[in-house]
This record gives structure tokens, sequence and C-alpha cells, in this order.
């Protein structure tokens, strides 16, 4: 989440000054413009209180941005998703937009590490009317993964599957989330462009942390246009990229 402080807008005008920004826009300030002109006036009244409440915790940075939030509501709606997952919650900000976007009889698998967090924005997604469309796991993923797999009536059975938690575990949330998502069905991938640092030169003065990620990130990329008859759409502001399973 980019938030200008009012004495840093005129440096920040020309652009970042260094690699891996969150925000892959040429400026902080047209950022903002969008944030202002198109996705706040839309953003859902427990969605704002989710974002203001998340924003004063210490790893805000985590939490999906708004305007990520309104492009995953619109291709659920798109698609008509009904039977969803999602892998790395946070405090809910694209679960809720998730569950506000699914029908009332829609689902949520969502799983992630620390139930903590989850019951930060739990009363939020309950004020909102919508936490009877999710179910959550606490743990880590790939294991819960494992067991929904032995399990035949689950293979295919979602419709949408969003993947946002331990980057180093793309390539395998990917070999699992396949067989899990129906024929036709969506799988979304936060971060692919890891805040723009794919193309960063190997010298390039990156935080550790998206310089340990960024390998396995190019990695699930590499693989996703190796898969015949797959087929890809590239959001390289927010969702990077999306894999529609055909085959
Ligand atoms: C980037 S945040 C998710 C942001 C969230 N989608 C949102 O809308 O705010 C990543 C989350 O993944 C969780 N996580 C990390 N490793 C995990 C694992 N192995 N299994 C499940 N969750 C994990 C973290 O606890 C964290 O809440």
């Amino acid at each position: 989440m980019t938030v200008i402080k009012e004495e840093q807008q005129p440096n920040q005008i020309a652009g970042h000054k260094e690699l891996g920004h969150k925000s892959l826009l040429q400026s902080d300030a047209l950022y903002q413009y969008i944030l202002e002109t198109s996705v706040y006036p839309r953003e859902h009244e427990s969605l704002k209180e989710l974002r203001e409440l998340t924003e004063k915790h210490p790893w805000n940075l985590m939490a999906t941005p708004p305007d990520e939030g309104q492009l995953l509501g619109m291709l659920l709606k798109l698609i008509n998703a009904k039977n969803t997952m999602e892998i790395g919650v946070f405090t809910g900000y694209s679960l809720l937009s998730t569950a506000l976007a699914l029908p009332s009889d829609g689902k949520i698998l969502a799983m992630d590490v620390n139930r903590e967090y989850y019951e930060l924005g739990l009363p939020v997604i309950e004020k909102a009317g919508v936490a009877h469309k999710i179910d959550f796991r606490e743990g880590p993923a790939l294991p819960l993964l494992d067991v929904l797999i032995k399990n035949e009536k689950n293979k295919g059975a979602f419709d949408f599957i969003y993947v946002d938690a331990d980057k180093d575990n793309y390539l395998n949330y990917h070999k699992r989330v396949i067989e899990l998502v129906k024929l036709g069905g969506l799988i979304g991938y936060d971060n692919t462009l890891w805040n723009g640092s794919v193309v960063a030169p190997p010298d390039a003065p990156l935080m550790d942390y998206v310089k340990y990620y960024r390998d396995f990130v190019m990695e699930l990329t590499k693989l996703l246009h190796l898969i015949q008859g797959s087929r890809f759409a590239s959001f390289p502001l927010v969702m990077g990229y999306l894999c529609r399973r055909i085959i």
C-alpha cells in the first residue's frame, strides 16, 4: 500500500528512487491519482474499514491493495465463481473482496499460518455479513493442499484460486492447485513481477527480502509459459499472471 506523505510529494512526482518499490507506475503521485479518482470511490465501506485498520499494522505492506481487490472482485463476477480458495490471508482484504463478490452461497477455503492476522479483520468481515462464506484453516498451506488432493472430489472443484503466501513455495503451490482448479477456472498469483525487481541487474541494490524471493517468482513465470495448452494474461500492476486451466 503506497501512501504519499505531503513533504515527500515534490521529489516523488518524478518517479521512485529505488528499485523494488511496490507500485510499478511511473510515480507515487500517479498511483495516488488512480486511487482517488477510480478506486476509493468504488471501495465497499467494509473494505475501507479493513484497509484503514490494516494500515496501523506493522506488516501493512503485505496487504492486497484496493485496486487489486477490485480486479479480483471483477474477475470473480466475470467467471461466475462460486467455489474459491485463498492461500495467504493476512488481515483479509483480498478475502473480503472475494467474499463480497461471490453469491450468497459462494464458498472460500482460506488458509494462513497465522490465525491472529485473520482474527484482526474478522469483526469487519462479520459486520459485512459474509463470514458464512469463509472456511478458515490455520496452518502451512502445502500439507493442507496435500490432504485436499487426496480426496478425488476436490480435484477440479475450484473456480478460482488466489495464491498470495510464501513466494519460495510458488512452484510447490502450482503443482497442487493445478489439480484443484476446474477446467476453465483461474489461478491468480500475486506479485509475479515482484515489485519490478524481475528486470533488475544482478548488482542492483535490492532489499534483502526482494532479492531472496525474486528467483522463486521468476521460476514460476518461466514454468507457466512452458506449460502447453495453458493461457496466461499479464496484469503487471497487481497480480502478475493468471493461469487459465484448459488442459
Ligand atoms: C502477502 S500476505 C497475504 C495478503 C492478503 N492476501 C491480503 O489481502 O492482505 C501473505 C500471508 O501468507 C501467510 N503465509 C506465509 N507462509 C505461509 C504458508 N506456508 N502457509 C500459509 N500461509 C502462509 C502469512 O502469514 C501472510 O498472512
